[in-house]
Parts: C-alpha cells; sequence; structure tokens
C-alpha cells in the first residue's frame, strides 16, 4: 500500500502537536521519549520520531517512516528512534492501535520502583480510569511492569508477553511508559490519565506514610 505525502504530512503534523503537548509537560527530560502514529496495518508502517532528538522542539528532521521491520521505508539519514521495535510489538499486538507514545516521568519511574520485584501496578475506584476507556463500576486496573532490559529485542519480547487490549499501556521499571490508543488523541488520554493515576497513587501513599508517623 502505498503512503500519499498528504498521509505522511497529516502524521507528521499531529505528532507535532503530541510532542508540543507532552514537552510543555516536561515528560521528555534529556531527549528521552518517543512517539508513533500508524500509516497502514498491512504493510505495517508508520511515521516515528527520529532517535536523539531534542523532543521539546520542532525540526523539519524529526519524523521518518518506517515498517514493520523497524527499518526506515526509504532512504534517509534519519535514525529512527532506538526504541522503534517497541512501537512494532504494540501495533502487531494491538492491531487497534492507531498511535503509541512513550514519555519518561518521575511520576511513572518512581511507580515501578515501588512496584519493585512486581509485575504490576495495580489501582481501583479511581474516576481516571474511564479516561482508560473502563467504565465499570470500581474498575481496578492492572498495568503490567517489564524490566528495563537494555537489548531493545529483549525488551520489546517482554512487552509482547505482558500487553492486552484491555488496558492501554505498559511499564518498564525506572524507565518509563508505553501507552496507545485507537487514535493519537484515545493514545493522549490514556497517557495523561495513567500519569494522573501514578501521581495520585504515590502522593496517596507518602500521605500516608507521613499520617502514620505524625505524633
Ligand atoms: C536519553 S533517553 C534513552 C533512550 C530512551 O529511553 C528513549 O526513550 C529515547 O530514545 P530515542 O532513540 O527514541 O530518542
Ligand atoms: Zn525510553
Amino acid at each position: 500500500m502505498t503512503i500519499t505525502l498528504e498521509q505522511r504530512l497529516d502524521a507528521f503534523r499531529r505528532l507535532d502537536d503530541a510532542k508540543l503537548t507532552f514537552a510543555r509537560r516536561d515528560w521528555f527530560p534529556g531527549t528521552s521519549g518517543n512517539l508513533s502514529i500508524k500509516l497502514s496495518s498491512d504493510p505495517l508502517q508508520f511515521a516515528v520520531t527520529a532517535s536523539g532528538k531534542d523532543k521539546t522542539k520542532l525540526s523539519p528532521e524529526d519524523y521518518l517512516v518506517v515498517d514493520g521491520d523497524s527499518r526506515p521505508v526509504e532512504p534517509t539519514a534519519l535514525k529512527p528512534s532506538a526504541e522503534t521495535m517497541i512501537h512494532v510489538v504494540v501495533y502487531r499486538q494491538i492491531p487497534q492501535a492507531q498511535a503509541c507514545f512513550h514519555v519518561h516521568t518521575v511520576w511513572n519511574n518512581l511507580i515501578s520502583e515501588l512496584y519493585f520485584g512486581q509485575r504490576a501496578f495495580s489501582i481501583q475506584g479511581q474516576e481516571l480510569i474511564k479516561g482508560l476507556g473502563i467504565w465499570e463500576e470500581n474498575a481496578r486496573i492492572t498495568v503490567p511492569i517489564v524490566e528495563n532490559f537494555a537489548d531493545i529485542p529483549t525488551l520489546a519480547a517482554a512487552i509482547e508477553k505482558v500487553i492486552t487490549p484491555e488496558v492501554p499501556g505498559v511499564l518498564i521499571r525506572n524507565h518509563g511508559i508505553y501507552a496507545w490508543g485507537d487514535s493519537d488523541f484515545a493514545a493522549k488520554r490514556h497517557l495523561e490519565s495513567f500519569e494522573f493515576l501514578f501521581e495520585y497513587h504515590a502522593r496517596w501513599l507518602q500521605l500516608r506514610q507521613a499520617a502514620a508517623v505524625a505524633p
């Protein structure tokens, strides 16, 4: 399937929007993070951030289009994100995913550290769970946590094993979160909801601890 120039530029524009929104929240410290938007499923092709860029800025060299082997679909001097293989795994495992966003934040790192030795973070009864598209009464969500393997194929394989369509995200211990959705708007909503739940939970634990030791 041929991706038109218009489709590609539209994806790049939408990535610009997401990138600037997250950058304003300081969600890309030290060039961390990567973003993608799917262009076609069969064959898999998606627009992804170039590796190592300052993601708080816009430049004509921010994105490229890659295939299901994480390779650029045309000659380019740009290198795709070092974590492109994780986006491939998300698009292959969750066919309805149309966008996949990855950020490193203090709150998502803290949650993964607080649950050190555990393979998931669970939370119940918070309104923002609805932001993840889960509307049951008193719902509980369980976000899988994988270890931060330096070898990306190993990390991608670990992620492939634990992600499901029910919960649109996965934590990488002391690294960050990947969240996805059936549109870039949904992926952004999911990421914001996860970040709210992580910050809320970490602050709640802190307050509870302070109250327990107060005289
Ligand atoms: C400096 S952050 C280390 C790499 C990383 O985890 C990340 O998210 C950014 O890598 P990219 O190749 O996508 O710039
Ligand atoms: Zn990362």
